[in-house]
């Protein structure tokens, strides 16, 4: 699509203007036309997306008063007359020049030296044409010289009329000139297009990013207010535009910094309530200071998505595993503690759990937070044990960048942080140095953490669960334990059974355990587990589950191997206190079931179990085939 339109008054300066134009392998469209015909040209032209018209004379000042586009206007020289001149020198009488220019002195020149009869009629617009060529037929005009438009009403009225033509070089300046004006237009366009672009970006960026911003103006009145910023203050329903920010936000110190004009950044402060982190930003021009834009963010927003960002990182880590209806156990003990663990899980209160290693401590933890309703805040487990007292305070507090006390880079989030608005368990707290309980209990009571390096406190809203398996009121005695951090820890208790005391709940743990484990051989070796697990009712599980699932996995992995019962009695390391204290009840009489109590107290040794009852070896086999007693590889 050719940009430029030129409209050529006569085929002759049509054909000029073309030549030109091939020659230099322009992009112009020629036309001829004059007055109206012009306009049209030059409208649908326009239409298609042409950028600059170059007509003459009276045409071209006709179509520049009705389009928006610039239009280059071919100018006459001296040397389009000299053809004219010829005729004009035999003519007696006046010779009319008609110009919508100023005449060129030459041509006065020349009227004078050929002895031309000259007079001059400038026109200024097309309209004044017909009244200015009656004019200078008044005057007594014989002989019209000029351009096309007054050749039209000199040729209505019966003047004589030679219509100049242009020389190659005024159509090559007008040329020339629609070239560099075309040129200049495009570069308009495109720095308005970059321009709004940049305006749309910025726009963007001050309505969709997550900060407020406010800009005032040198007096201190607000200019500029983003959507952030009026939700954020809260400044919604308050005329603001035009006030002094003084008026409307009483302490944003913004007055200080158009006066000072120094830049501010990072500046924790309250403002109508709300905790925001801002940055005072001065507009210099010339050295002075002509307003000031405010850049803030709500810290607890920042930290809220902070917190659904990591919460989606980690999820594993953050979420909590287990329901209490994973909680397997049928005992009126277990019955009762999950009880009142559902009930505490309503409350805000902070939690100690009580128990000995591997009761469940942890699973209890995780099933009271995803009670609670904190649960669809983060649940952050800590470690108080088997770590060193910097560690643990590192890892609770978190901290700067360059404060890492291990020299790590980058800033890292406490574990308090980490867990705003939900719960931390505090696992075997009882072995938290003092240093560390003496944190943890300033967290509690303030509410608030700091990290590592930093100049500023970060609220934070926890609640704790914690849990030992030490008599923490023992160490309290001996010194090891702050009296105040207990108190602030047991507003509620749950003291977590030992599975001795559950019953028969060990043996639903274990059918669970060895399902899972043999998965579909599970019917293959049910008989055996069940022999063997019998045989451990009185026991007395130190380790609690822990140690039952180590048993387990133990018995599993021998039954597998076609190991016989009596081998895998010999084979688990269970506590021989417990079978010392068997062997005593078991010991005297002579039924079936003292007899089978001593075979798997010897772990089904026959020499063992004779000298048990105090017998031969042939005596216990007697004895056996009475009471039907036969030893066999379940396996096999
Ligand atoms: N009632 C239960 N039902 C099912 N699994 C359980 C139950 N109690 C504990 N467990 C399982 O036993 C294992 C030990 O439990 P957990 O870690 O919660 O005990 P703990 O008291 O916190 O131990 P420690 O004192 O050693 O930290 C875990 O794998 C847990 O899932």
């Amino acid at each position: 699509m050719k940009q430029i339109l030129l409209i050529a008054p006569s085929e002759l300066f049509a054909l000029r203007a073309q030549e030109i134009i091939d020659e230099r392998g322009m992009e112009v469209d020629v036309q001829i036309a004059v007055l109206e015909d012009a306009l049209e040209v030059a409208q649908k032209g326009i239409s298609r997306g042409v950028k600059v018209v170059i007509s003459r004379g009276g045409t071209s000042s006709f179509i520049q008063q009705h389009v928006q586009v610039p239009v280059i206007g071919v100018k006459l020289n001296s040397g389009c007359y000299i053809d004219a001149f010829e005729k004009a020198k035999d003519i007696e009488g006046t010779v009319a020049f008609f110009s919508f220019d100023k005449m060129a002195d030459s041509v006065e020149t020349l009227c004078y030296l050929l002895d031309v009869k000259s007079r001059y009629y400038r026109i200024t617009n097309y309209e004044s044409c017909q009244h200015i060529v009656q004019q200078a037929i008044k005057d007594g005009a014989k002989l019209g010289i000029g351009g096309s438009v007054t050749k039209i009403y000199a040729e209505q009225s019966g003047l004589d009329y030679i219509m100049v033509e242009n020389t190659r070089d005024d159509i090559e300046q007008a040329l020339d000139s629609a070239q560099q004006t075309l040129n200049s237009l495009l570069l308009e366009e495109k720095r308005k297009r970059d321009l709004q672009l940049r305006l749309h970006r910025y726009e963007a960026i001050f309505n969709y990013t997550h900060d407020g911003i406010i800009a005032v103006d040198k007096q201190g009145k607000v200019e500029i207010v983003n959507k952030q910023a009026e939700e954020i203050l809260p400044l919604k329903n308050k005329p603001y535009e035009g006030k002094y920010i003084e008026e409307i936000l009483p302490n944003t110190k913004l007055p200080a910094v158009l006066r000072n004009g120094e830049m501010e950044t990072d500046e924790l402060m309250k403002v109508q309530n709300v905790i925001i982190n801002t940055n005072r930003i001065p507009i210099m021009i010339d050295g002075h200071v002509e307003g000031v834009v405010a850049t803030f963010r709500d810290i607890e927003s920042i930290r809220l998505s902070e917190q659904k960002i990591r919460s989606n990182m980690h999820k594993k880590g953050l979420i909590s595993r287990y329901r209490f209806h994973d909680i397997i156990g049928e005992s009126k003990a277990i019955k009762r503690t999950v009880r009142m663990a559902k009930g505490y899980a309503k409350s805000q209160s902070n939690i100690l759990l009580l128990g000995e290693i591997g009761t469940g401590k942890e699973m209890f933890a995780h099933c009271i937070h995803h009670e609670s309703n904190r649960k669809k805040a983060p649940f952050v487990t800590v470690n108080c044990a088997d770590i060193s007292s910097l560690a643990l305070k590192t890892e609770l507090s978190g901290f700067e960048e360059g404060s890492s006390p291990y020299g790590v880079s980058g800033s890292k989030e406490g574990a308090f942080e980490m867990a705003h608005g939900g719960t931390i368990f505090l696992d075997k707290i009882g072995d938290a140095s003092l240093e560390t309980q003496t944190m943890i209990l300033r967290v509690l009571e303030e509410q608030e953490v700091r990290r590592i390096g930093g100049d500023h406190v970060i609220p934070v809203d926890v609640r704790v669960i914690a849990s030992t398996n030490k008599n923490l009121r023992d160490e309290i005695l001996s010194g090891t334990f702050l009296e105040e951090l207990f108190y602030r820890l047991s507003v509620l208790t749950l003291a977590i059974p030992p599975l001795r005391d559950r019953g028969d709940d060990y043996m639903l743990f274990s059918d669970d355990w060895f399902r899972r484990y043999f998965s579909a051989d599970y019917y293959k070796y049910e008989r055996s587990i069940h022999i063997i697990m019998e045989q451990l009712k009185d026991y007395s599980w130190k380790g609690n589950m822990r140690e039952l699932s180590n048993v387990v996995e133990r018995i599993s992995v021998l039954l597998q191997n076609d190991i016989t019962i009596e081998e895998i009695f010999s084979a688990l390391p269970l506590n021989t206190k417990d079978i010392e204290q068997k062997e005593d009840v078991m010991l005297g009489k002579w039924t079936r079931a003292s007899i089978l109590e001593a075979l798997t107290v010897s772990k089904l040794n026959i020499s063992r179990t004779a000298r048990l009852l105090n017998c031969s070896r042939s005596t216990l086999y007697k004895k056996m085939n009475e009471f039907n007693i036969k030893i066999t590889n379940m396996n096999q």
